[in-house]
């Protein structure tokens, strides 16, 4: 029998060039601006998607999206209170969006997860997580044959939102309010490619309007579903 090589987090130097190469990308462009958070590397850019682009996305969320689970698939019913739905890849509007997100980032198209559509309505919200998966967490093994741990987050905001639904990081003491068609691309692990806690994030409970947003996970291999 073959061990389980562990190795999502840890430092490491195919997770530490994933984040050299995105973050020199990010920094040489104009558009693009650096959170000022220590400890975590984040970056925003307004009007990455226009007010057309934000409704037909809105729209298909509309109409696909189910009560949102975990990762783990636990039935954590007051964790995550959103609604969610993957979108499809063959849409020429999604793949485009995708396409759009890779070409800011540098990072590979196929090395993205399925862009996933979230709407949260009054008093829904999705608590304090981290994206990168925990290696102690029983469907670990399962990640790393499907494309290993999540380097980097991108993030859409699809609506503004009048009261709440900042996503919150509360270990760097900052939250960012939705701003519609703004993108927001931070790194879930530290420089080294060790998972970085101070990446713990949660979208606030929405106390007025609606909340829209649409999130793309990057794997550091391949992603095969
Ligand atoms: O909706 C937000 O502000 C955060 C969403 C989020 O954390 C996620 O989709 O992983
Ligand atoms: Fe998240």
């Amino acid at each position: 029998m073959t061990d389980v090589i562990d190795d999502g987090g840890i430092a490491s130097d195919i997770r530490e060039r994933i984040g050299e190469a995105v973050r020199a990308k990010l920094d040489r462009n104009p558009m693009v601006s650096r959170i000022d958070a220590p400890g975590l590397e984040i970056y925003g850019r307004h009007h990455f998607l226009d007010a057309e682009e934000c409704a037909a996305l809105r729209a298909m969320i509309d109409s696909d999206a189910q009560p949102s689970t975990l990762f783990s698939g636990s039935a954590n019913s007051d964790y995550r209170t959103s609604h969610s739905c993957n979108l499809n890849p063959r849409d020429v509007l999604v793949s485009l969006v995708s396409d759009r997100i890779c070409a800011l980032t540098g990072l590979p198209p196929d090395h993205g997860e399925t862009l996933q559509g979230q709407r949260y309505a009054l008093g829904q919200e999705y608590k304090a997580h981290c994206d990168f998966f925990p290696v102690t967490a029983n469907y670990w093994p399962a990640m790393m044959k499907t494309g290993g741990q999540r380097s980097w987050t991108a993030m859409i905001y699809l609506s503004p939102v009048e009261t709440g639904g900042e996503t919150h990081f509360p270990h760097c003491e900052f939250m960012v309010p939705p701003v519609e068609g703004m993108i927001l691309i931070w790194n879930n692990m530290k420089p080294d490619g060790a998972p970085n806690p101070l990446s713990l994030h949660a979208a606030r409970p929405v106390e007025k309007g609606i909340k829209y947003v649409v999130t793309k996970w990057f794997r550091e291999r391949r992603w095969t579903a």
